[in-house]
C-alpha cells in the first residue's frame, strides 16, 4: 500500500451520506434539515432546533407543545444519578461527570438495548432534557452550592440558567445562551459525531454512542476548545502585567507560535475560509460585552483574532466566541465543554438514528509498517 492511499485524520475522505446538516465551506454556510443554521439561530427556540434535528421539519404549534411537555417532565435528576456524581473526585474535570452520567442514565434505562427508532427518539429526548441538570448540578456542587431544581414553567435556555445560578437570567442572556445552544447542536461527521456512528455501527445502545462521543469532545482540538480560550484569555491577562492587555495580546501570540503552541479556538478541519458559525456568536458576544460592561474582553478577542489574521492567517472558529460569551454569563471554565454536550446531545442522536437506518459497519483498514514477519527460535 502507498502513502498516496492513506488518508491520515481521515482528512477529505467521504464516508457516508447524510441527510441531517450541509457544511459548505466553499460558500462558508451550515445547513440544518435545509434551513441556514443564521436563520434558526435569529428565529427559533433550542427545542424547536432539537425536534427538527431530529424529525427533519420543524414542528407545529402542537407538536412543539407535547415536545416541550416531554422535556420538561424529564428534567430533574434522579436521587441514584445525584449520588452518583457526588460521589465523584472534585479533581475530575467536568466532562468526566457528563460521561459518567451519560452511561448512569443508559444504565438507569429500562430500555437500554432497545434500538427501534421509537426507543432511541424517547432516549434523546430525555438524554436531552436530563444534560442541563447534570451540569448545572455538577457546577454548583464544585462551588459549595445547594442544588437548584428544574422550573417548568421556564423554556431550555432560561432553565438551564437557573438551575446553574439559582436566579432568572436577563433576557438577552437567554437569548445569546440559546443562539449559542443552535450553533453548537450539529456540524456533520465531526470527530465526536463519528464517533458515536462508530459505536452505534457495531449496534451498540445509543447511550453507550453518547458516552463515547462525549469522550471525543473533550479534547482540545474538538470541544475542549472553548474552555482552552478562556485559559488563553487568563494567560495573556496575567503576563501583560501593568501593560495594556490587547496591545500584549499580539507578543504573546508570536512567542507561542515560536514555542509551536496551537492557537485554541482557531482553525478548522473543513473550513479553511472561516467558521460559518462564528459571526452570529459573535454578534452575541458583542451584545454580552456591552450587557455586562467588559469592553476589555472585546478587545482583546479582537487583538488576538487580528495578529493571527496576520501572523498565519487561519481564522477563529465556533470556540473562540462560545468561551468569552460563556465565561461572562459566569460559567466556570471547565463548565464550557458540558455547555457543548448538552446541546450536541442533539445532533448525536440525530446521527445515531440515522447511521441505524441504513447501517454498515465502519471499520477502514489501515497499512502496516511494523516489523516483517518473523520466527520464534
Ligand atoms: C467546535 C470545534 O471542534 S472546532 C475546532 C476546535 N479546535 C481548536 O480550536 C484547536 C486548535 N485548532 C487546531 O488544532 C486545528 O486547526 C484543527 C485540529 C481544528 C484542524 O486541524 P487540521 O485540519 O488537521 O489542520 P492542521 O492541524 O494540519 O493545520 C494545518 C496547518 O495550520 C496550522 N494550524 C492550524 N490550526 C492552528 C492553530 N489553531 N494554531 C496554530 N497553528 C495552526 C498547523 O500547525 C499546520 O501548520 P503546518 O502546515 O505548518 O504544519
Ligand atoms: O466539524 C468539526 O470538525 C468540528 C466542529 O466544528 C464541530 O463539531 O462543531
Amino acid at each position: 500500500m502507498t502513502d498516496e492511499q492513506i488518508h491520515k485524520g481521515l482528512a477529505g475522505v467521504l464516508v457516508d451520506t447524510t441527510k441531517i446538516s450541509k457544511v459548505n465551506p466553499e460558500t462558508n454556510s451550515l445547513l440544518y434539515r435545509g434551513y441556514p443554521v443564521q436563520e434558526l439561530a435569529a428565529h427559533c427556540s433550542f427545542e424547536e432546533v432539537a425536534y427538527l434535528l431530529w424529525n427533519g421539519e420543524l414542528p407545529t404549534t402542537d407538536e412543539l407543545a407535547e415536545f416541550t411537555d416531554g422535556e420538561r417532565s424529564q428534567r430533574a435528576l434522579s436521587p441514584e444519578l445525584k449520588a452518583v456524581i457526588d460521589a465523584l473526585p472534585l479533581t475530575c474535570h467536568p466532562m468526566d461527570v457528563c460521561r459518567t452520567a451519560a452511561s448512569v442514565l443508559g444504565a438507569q434505562h429500562e430500555q437500554a438495548d432497545d434500538s427501534s427508532l421509537q426507543a432511541n427518539m424517547e432516549k434523546s429526548v430525555s438524554l436531552f432534557a436530563a444534560m442541563p441538570a447534570v451540569v448545572a448540578y455538577d457546577q454548583r456542587r464544585r462551588r459549595g452550592e445547594d442544588v437548584v431544581e428544574p422550573r417548568d414553567d421556564l423554556d431550555y435556555s432560561a432553565n438551564f440558567l437557573w438551575m446553574t445560578f439559582g436566579e432568572e437570567a436577563a433576557p438577552e442572556v437567554v437569548e445569546a445562551f440559546n443562539v449559542s445552544m443552535i450553533l453548537y447542536a450539529e456540524h456533520s461527521f465531526n470527530a465526536s459525531t463519528f464517533t458515536g456512528r462508530v459505536i452505534t455501527s457495531t449496534l451498540s445502545d445509543l447511550h453507550s454512542a453518547v458516552t463515547g462521543a462525549i469522550g471525543a469532545l473533550k479534547g482540545p482540538l474538538h470541544g475542549g476548545a472553548n474552555e482552552a480560550v478562556m485559559h488563553t484569555f487568563e494567560e495573556i491577562i496575567s503576563s501583560a502585567g501593568e501593560g495594556d492587555v490587547a496591545e500584549h495580546a499580539a507578543g504573546w501570540l508570536d512567542a507561542a507560535l515560536a514555542d509551536k503552541k496551537k492557537i485554541m479556538g482557531f482553525g478548522h478541519r473543513v473550513y479553511k475560509n472561516g467558521d460559518s458559525r462564528v459571526p452570529t456568536m459573535k454578534a452575541s458576544m458583542d451584545k454580552m460585552v456591552k450587557h455586562y460592561d467588559r469592553a476589555d474582553l472585546g478587545e482583546l478577542y479582537t487583538a488576538l483574532e487580528s495578529a493571527m489574521g496576520e501572523r498565519k492567517n487561519i481564522l477563529p472558529n465556533l470556540d473562540y466566541p462560545a468561551g468569552p460569551v460563556y465565561h461572562l454569563m459566569g460559567f466556570d471554565t471547565p463548565t464550557f465543554t458540558p455547555l457543548f454536550v448538552a446541546a450536541r446531545i442533539t445532533g448525536w442522536t440525530a446521527h445515531i438514528m440515522e447511521q441505524l437506518e441504513a447501517n454498515s459497519l465502519i471499520r477502514p483498514l489501515s497499512a502496516y509498517d511494523g516489523t516483517e514477519e518473523r520466527h520464534l527460535g
